[in-house]
């Protein structure tokens, strides 16, 4: 890190508490001060916390891509999982999700064991992940890509789907429920569009917006920010954290700092598999462990400031995307 990013730390920090110096809700209240009295340091243990991990390993041939002792992840809060590349975030992500499985280890989600559940069983128990936008389903509409991530459609059930009012019921109820999230997502006027004709801002939106057909407790972001011109960035993260404020926990990875410092209660670090770190935003970046961690990996990683979310810019932007 340079002498100069160094003293922008107590700006950011600043810039930070700023931001979040708007009426906060009374449980986010609560969880602040929780968190609070969390000693900040790898695998300490949280007051409520909803996802719990012991022992993660996941190697791929000679090389351990995930060694995680023990994390917890607190109920309510927005926790970041940063680190540098080939940290094993995504690694660790699909592992609890049930999208890859461990050489061993255990994690349960609000009490209940999730190891060795199948995809689709852990997004039925309420942790849910965001998918990239893959090829095939730029080729779908945005509803039919809202419909999909519909759970327990009754077409698909050999004995339902001869029961055309039933999967019908099902179908306008589902579309009801997708249009509704897509407005809330300013995307309900880009329903009948080929979801490949959206903005990388609307991709990631749309992405958040599947998510939520399966009304989950706890959302799982992976780089919401990636490819997103800046001018979505600050409309992205107050999404996030409106989720958040409505009760859902977020766990999410991201290499945009800015976006990191602006929305985490908690951020959590992870190096060469192993969680090197945990504490608040401010002052877990000027931990020597993830300073060493960055630097050891890429050196012209921005740790920066928060010019990016600069009221003014970030308008003119917005504007800009507008148009498009
Ligand atoms: N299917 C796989 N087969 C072999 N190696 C893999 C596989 N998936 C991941 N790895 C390796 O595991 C390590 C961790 O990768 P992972 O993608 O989890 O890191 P990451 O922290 O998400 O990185 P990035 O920030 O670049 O996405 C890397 O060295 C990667 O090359």
């Amino acid at each position: 890190m340079s002498a100069d990013e160094t003293t922008m730390t107590t700006q950011e920090a600043a810039a930070a508490a700023a931001a979040k110096a708007g009426p906060l809700t009374e449980d986010h209240k609560k969880v602040l001060r929780d968190l609070s009295n969390v000693e900040a340091k790898p695998g300490s243990s949280k007051p409520d916390a909803i996802l719990t991990m012991d022992d993660v390993v996941r190697r791929f041939g000679g090389m351990t891509a995930v060694d995680v002792d023990h994390l917890e992840v607190q109920e309510g809060a927005i926790t970041a999982l940063i680190g540098p590349n080939g940290a094993g975030k995504t690694t660790l992500f699909n592992l609890i999700t049930g999208f890859d499985a461990p050489n061993s280890g255990s994690w349960s989600f609000q009490g209940r064991s999730l190891a060795g559940k199948s995809g689709a069983a852990v997004a039925k128990a309420g942790m849910v992940r965001t998918f990239q936008l893959t090829k095939a389903l730029s080729r779908l509409t945005v509803l039919q890509n809202m419909l999909l991530a519909s759970t327990s459609n009754p077409g698909e059930n050999l004995f339902l789907s001869w029961l055309p009012f039933t999967w019908k019921k099902h179908e306008a109820e589902a579309t009801d429920k997708a249009m509704e999230i897509l407005a809330r997502f300013k995307l309900d006027t880009k329903a009948g569009d080929f979801a490949g004709s959206l903005s990388g801002g609307q991709r990631k939106l749309l992405e958040m917006a599947r998510a939520l057909m399966t009304d989950p407790t706890m959302i799982m972001l992976d780089e919401p920010m990636a490819g997103v011109n800046p001018a979505l960035v600050q409309s992205l993260l107050g999404h996030i954290q409106a989720l958040r404020d409505e009760g859902m926990t977020v766990l999410f990875v991201e290499h945009d700092m800015h976006a990191v410092r602006h929305i985490s209660d908690w951020v959590v670090v992870m190096a060469e598999g192993r969680i090197v770190a945990e504490g608040p935003p401010e002052s877990v970046m000027k931990d020597q462990a993830v300073v060493d961690a960055y630097l050891g990996a890429h050196h012209d990683t921005d740790l920066g400031d928060d010019s990016l979310l600069d009221p003014a810019i970030l308008a003119r932007l917005e504007a800009e995307e507008e148009k498009r």
